[in-house]
């Protein structure tokens, strides 16, 4: 018995579970003549084909669909079932493009983009969503006349109803079969080989060696980074507390001490959210700026505070209002574009109207230690990288991404982290931080720079990491850097070490 007959019901071109007493129809009549028809696409699946089209010409899917669910006037279950629709085509896009080229008999190079795209949207609600085949079929084709035209809408018509004749279990098999590990991992997981490859190394250098637990740990990582992450808030200590974010609906963070988690909604409903006390930020970035103020200094008096790289500033707003509870902290906020260092000014706006000793500048990190040697107690560097953490939260970033792009970000990380250090007090520290765990991008760059110069220490951070009920994080890697993971602790794959410059007599 299927779930259909289960539920006594049966499932509406969206998937949504319907009472049999709603059904239009007989089994195999349709209550619409054929001449009365809708001849084009229903507006959500339209919404998904405008911002599919927008990324394909370089925009990103989370700023475009907002403006597109709004020109078409959607909202609740119509909005959530394009976003789904748009995301997952966006994000499944490496394994529909193989199965496409299989059910078509021609490379993806050979389809006319936009033709690809609305095929890409029929694969995804035939194979990853609870849309009947049949209807996601025939919608699909539907939209193919309106936006792909006549012509086109046949080609759509043929490869859809090829896709609906197997499973995705099948489909896989078939488009895997034969291909070496991790090029099948790619297709299957919908990533680029390059960075399957680049995650299996970041899971064995972080400690996963046994190759049984390290197949599982990659596994669990890649459908991780397929899953749509929940939406994290932080209450910015001093601003807003947990309480308040959960009075208005969320629930509190077990990770973070200053976090809560939203099971849905807009949080911009959220009056803190709004007035940027409390906002919407990884639970990974809010420990580890947690970490960066937790780390023991040298001495007391007055602190100087460095967040070296800090657009939008998200991680400089919790540090500053962290800043508050101590006594004579000033936090400086560098930032290289002028466009971000305004949403940083925009992000801290709550923070500095509490009283917090904030100075905000513009200017390229790289030359700050030359100019204002030894002077910082701690630093943040939260370094420009590939961002192969949080491929969750952007549906296109794995699809832009090239293995070029490392090369010239380490180069970059390394020259910040080298700056940073001469920057930092004798006894002061310096946290780097990733949202990639890429090793070219983590530990590589921690030890190119302090194997070259002599003033820095790597110490052990794990300590530093502390969950809502005040215990040490576990499963944080073998030290002394900390790495965080989707698949483990539900956060971003954020990279943490902890550099103290040591003082020479
Ligand atoms: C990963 S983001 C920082 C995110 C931020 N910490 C937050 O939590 O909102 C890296 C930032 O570094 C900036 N950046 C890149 N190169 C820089 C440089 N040479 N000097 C200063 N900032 C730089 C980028 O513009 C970007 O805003």
């Amino acid at each position: 018995m299927n779930d259909e007959q289960q539920r006594g019901g049966y499932r509406d071109e969206r998937g949504r579970q319907r009472p049999e007493s709603r059904r239009a129809g007989g089994k195999n009549r349709t209550a619409v003549r054929p001449a009365d028809r809708r001849r084009g696409g229903d507006p959500t699946r339209k919404a998904a084909w405008q911002v599919s089209r927008a990324v394909a010409g370089g925009a990103y899917a989370n700023l475009e669909l907002p403006k597109v669910l709004r020109a078409a006037g959607l909202h609740g279950r119509d909005a959530a079932f394009a976003t789904e629709l748009t995301y997952g085509a966006i994000r499944m896009r490496g394994l529909y493009d193989a199965i496409i080229e299989f059910a078509s008999g021609r490379p993806v190079s050979q389809i006319d983009p936009p033709v690809l795209d609305t095929l890409r949207l029929g694969a995804h609600q035939i194979l990853g969503m609870r849309v009947p085949p049949h209807a996601a079929a025939s919608e699909t084709v539907a939209l193919a006349r309106e936006v792909n035209g006549t012509g086109a809408s046949g080609f759509v018509n043929a490869v859809l109803r090829r896709i609906t004749e197997r499973t995705r279990e099948e489909w896989i098999r078939e488009v895997t079969a034969g291909r070496p590990r991790d090029e099948a991992l790619a297709v299957e997981h919908s990533h680029p080989a390059w960075v399957v490859r680049a995650l299996r190394g970041s899971l064995r250098s972080g400690g996963v060696t046994d190759e049984a637990h390290l197949e599982d740990a990659l596994v669990a990582l890649l459908e991780a980074d397929n899953a749509a992450p929940a939406v994290s808030l932080v209450a910015r200590p001093g601003l807003a507390t947990v309480a308040e974010l959960v009075e208005a609906g969320a629930e509190a963070s077990q990770l973070s001490p200053v976090g809560a988690v939203l099971p849905g909604g807009d949080p911009a409903d959220i009056p803190a959210v709004r007035q940027t006390r409390a906002a919407v930020q990884d639970e990974g970035s809010q420990l580890v700026a947690l970490a960066l103020a937790a780390a023991p200094r040298d001495g007391d008096g007055p602190q100087e505070w460095l967040d070296l790289c800090a657009g939008p500033g998200g991680k400089a707003a919790l540090l500053a209002a962290l800043s508050t509870s101590q006594q004579n902290v000033t936090v400086f906020v560098n930032e290289v574009n002028e466009h971000r260092t305004e949403l940083v000014r925009r992000t801290m706006r709550a923070a500095i109207d509490a009283g917090a000793e904030v100075m905000i500048g513009t200017g390229d990190g790289r030359e700050l230690g030359a100019e204002e040697p030894d002077t910082y107690d701690r630093i943040l560097v939260d370094a420009p990288c590939t961002g192969l953490g949080a491929l969750r939260r952007r549906p296109e970033a794995r699809w832009r991404r090239t293995p070029a792009d490392v090369g010239e970000l380490t180069a970059i990380q390394a020259e910040l982290l080298a700056s940073a250090l001469d920057a930092a007090k004798p006894g002061g520290v310096v946290a780097y931080v990733t949202c990639s765990p890429h090793v070219a991008e983590t530990t590589a760059v921690v030890d190119s720079v302090t194997e070259g110069r002599g003033d820095a220490t790597v110490e052990d951070a794990r300590g530093l990491f502390r969950d809502a009920s005040g215990s040490q994080i576990s499963d944080l890697g073998d030290g002394p850097t900390v790495q965080l993971w989707p698949h483990v602790h539900g956060t971003d794959a954020m990279f943490f070490a902890l550099l103290r410059k040591t003082v020479t007599s």
